[in-house]
């Protein structure tokens, strides 16, 4: 059976299983990264640590906009009021972000005002930017979204697992994308995702395919910049 068969129609698996499935390898790749896995065997380089740290704030002060893009087009195409309301939690949540990582900076001795973006990061901003423009439909939008959201989630709920040791000191870190009520947050950009491709046309099927392997490769190059000696994939 094909796979968009299957995830069509309301009878199979659904369109973001099947695509799990299908880019399952770029998908382990990002949720499996080998800092994110240091991070868990508790052998993880500070240095490494603090250089994510002072990254990914520049990265979710340009994820900001992004989500604002997404809750209008939500505001504007969606006929749930639903989605505008779990976008809007998002949102708020990245408010409370910016300040946990300016704290979190100042206890590792990051100076954030001194960060230059490195070129992971801005090729994956750029990606951002260019998701905001009026022209990319609301449901490629909200699988970006909802993919970007997932890796975090999936990543550092592994460092919370049964069996980890990951360091006292990160336990915060990983709670913060790892937590339980960030995984239910998840749940419902997947719901709100899939809800849209059962209605998505086959050009915006294939736009928001690639915007979740784009995703995917745009993490695990943000991922590798943690550590100097990794080159940069596709
Ligand atoms: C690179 C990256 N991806 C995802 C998230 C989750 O918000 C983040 N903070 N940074």
């Amino acid at each position: 059976m094909d796979g968009e068969g299957a995830a069509g129609a309301g009878g199979g698996a659904g369109f973001i299983a099947v695509w799990l499935q299908r880019h399952r390898e770029k998908y382990v790749c990002a949720t499996r990264h080998r800092f994110v896995l240091s991070i868990r065997e508790g052998s993880v380089d500070l240095s490494s640590f603090r250089r994510w740290l002072g990254q990914d704030y520049i990265f979710v002060r340009e994820f900001v906009p992004f989500v604002a893009s997404v809750l209008l087009k939500g505001w504007k195409e969606s006929d749930s009021e639903m989605d505008v309301e779990v976008i809007l939690g998002g949102m708020a949540s990245l408010h409370d972000e910016l300040s946990w990582f300016k704290k979190e900076a100042s206890k590792w001795d990051v100076q954030l005002a001194a960060i230059v973006p490195q070129r992971a990061n801005r090729d994956y901003c750029s990606f951002l930017h260019g998701m905001t423009d009026s022209e990319v439909d609301y449901t490629t939008a909200i699988v970006a979204f909802w993919a970007i959201e997932t890796v975090y989630q999936e990543s550092f709920a592994l460092c919370l697992e049964d069996g980890s040791s990951t360091p006292a000191e990160l336990l915060g870190t990983c709670e913060r994308w790892g937590n339980a009520g960030f995984g239910q947050y998840c749940q419902s950009l997947r719901d709100i995702a899939e809800r849209c491709l059962q209605n998505a046309s086959a050009d915006v099927l294939r736009k928001a395919e690639e915007a979740f392997t784009q995703v995917l490769e745009h993490e695990v190059n943000f991922w590798n910049m943690s550590n100097h000696d990794m080159v940069k994939i596709s």
